[in-house]
C-alpha cells in the first residue's frame, strides 16, 4: 500500500450507553480516494470524526497521519486535516464573512480574532473559493448563502490549510439536482488531481460517488459490511446488506445508481 495516512484497528465508540461504532479496522494509504457509505445512523460520521481527530475512540487504536490518538497532540494534527461537515458549518459565527471562514482554517478556527493574514493567504483563500465556482461569494456573509453555495465554501475552506487528509461527510446532502451535479463534478476534479490530498466522502447515495472514488467501506449499525477497491465493494450483496433491501446496482460512465430489485419482475 502507499504510505499510510489512516489506520484504524478494533475501534470502538459508545456514547450514553449506545455502541456507535464497533470493531472497526481500517487502512487508508496515501493518494487513495475514499467513500463511506450506508444507511442513516450506521455510524458514519462518528467514523469521519475519529479519523479527523475530533473524537476519540473508547476502545482500539487510531493512528492519523502518523500520530497516535491519546499519544499525540491534537492541536498540532487538526491543521493538517481538512474537513467539511455540516458539524462545522453550524458552529460558524453569526456575520461571518466567506473570506474570513476560509482564511481561519490556517489555524483550524472558527471566527476571525487578531491573527495576521499575508497577501499569500488571502491570495490562496481567493484561488479555492474561485476553483470551487464560489469566487464571486467572497465579500458575502456565511449565513445569508444558499446551501449549494455553503457547501462549495466548506470545501474551499477545508482544503485552505493544503491538508495531507480531505474529510467531506455527506458534501451533497440538501443540495437539488443541479447543485449536486455541479458538486459531484468539482469533487471528480478534485478526485482525478494528482496533487489533491487523500480524501474520505461520506454519503448515504451511490449516486453522489463522483467517478474517481478508489475505494468504498460499507457501514451498518456501527460495524463494517465491506471494504475494499469501490469495484469489488460496491457490488449488489454487499450494498444490499448494508442497505438492508435487495438492491440493483449500475454502473455508467464513472458514476452509480441503485434501485430497489423489481418484485415480481416489475
Ligand atoms: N451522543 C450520543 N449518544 C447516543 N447515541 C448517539 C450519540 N451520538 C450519535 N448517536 C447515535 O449513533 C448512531 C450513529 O450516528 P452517526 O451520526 O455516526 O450516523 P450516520 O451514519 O452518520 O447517520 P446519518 O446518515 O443519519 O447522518 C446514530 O444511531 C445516532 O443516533
Amino acid at each position: 500500500m502507499a504510505g499510510e495516512v489512516l489506520k484504524l484497528r478494533g475501534v470502538g465508540v459508545k456514547r450514553g450507553g449506545a455502541e456507535l461504532l464497533s470493531g472497526v479496522s481500517w487502512e487508508v494509504g496515501e493518494g487513495e480516494r475514499w467513500v463511506i457509505a450506508g444507511p442513516n445512523g450506521a455510524g458514519k460520521t462518528t467514523l469521519l470524526q475519529v479519523a479527523a481527530a475530533l473524537l476519540h475512540p473508547s476502545s482500539g487504536s487510531v493512528r492519523v497521519l502518523g500520530e497516535e490518538l491519546g499519544r499525540t497532540d491534537v492541536f498540532e494534527l487538526r491543521p493538517r486535516i481538512g474537513i467539511a461537515s455540516a458539524a462545522v458549518a453550524e458552529r460558524v459565527p453569526a456575520g461571518e464573512t466567506v473570506l474570513d471562514l476560509v482564511l481561519t482554517a490556517s489555524y483550524a478556527i472558527l471566527g476571525r480574532w487578531h491573527e495576521e493574514y499575508d497577501s499569500t493567504d488571502l491570495g490562496r483563500a481567493a484561488a479555492l473559493l474561485e476553483a470551487l465556482g464560489a469566487g464571486d461569494l467572497i465579500r458575502r456573509r456565511f449565513d445569508t448563502l444558499s446551501e449549494g453555495e455553503r457547501k462549495r465554501v466548506q470545501i474551499a475552506r477545508a482544503l485552505m490549510p493544503d491538508p495531507e487528509l480531505l474529510l467531506l461527510d455527506e458534501p451533497a446532502a440538501g443540495l437539488d439536482l443541479g447543485g449536486r451535479e455541479d458538486l459531484v463534478n468539482r469533487i471528480a476534479a478534485l478526485a482525478d488531481d494528482p496533487l489533491a490530498p487523500t480524501m474520505v466522502m461520506v454519503t448515504h447515495h451511490v449516486e453522489e460517488v463522483p467517478p474517481g472514488v478508489t475505494h468504498a467501506l460499507l457501514l451498518r449499525k456501527g460495524g463494517v459490511v465491506a471494504q475494499g477497491k469501490i469495484d469489488e465493494v460496491f457490488a449488489e450483496e454487499a450494498l444490499s446488506a448494508c442497505f438492508g433491501l435487495p438492491l440493483q446496482i449500475a454502473r455508467q460512465d464513472g458514476r452509480w445508481y441503485a434501485r430497489a430489485a423489481p418484485r415480481n419482475g416489475r
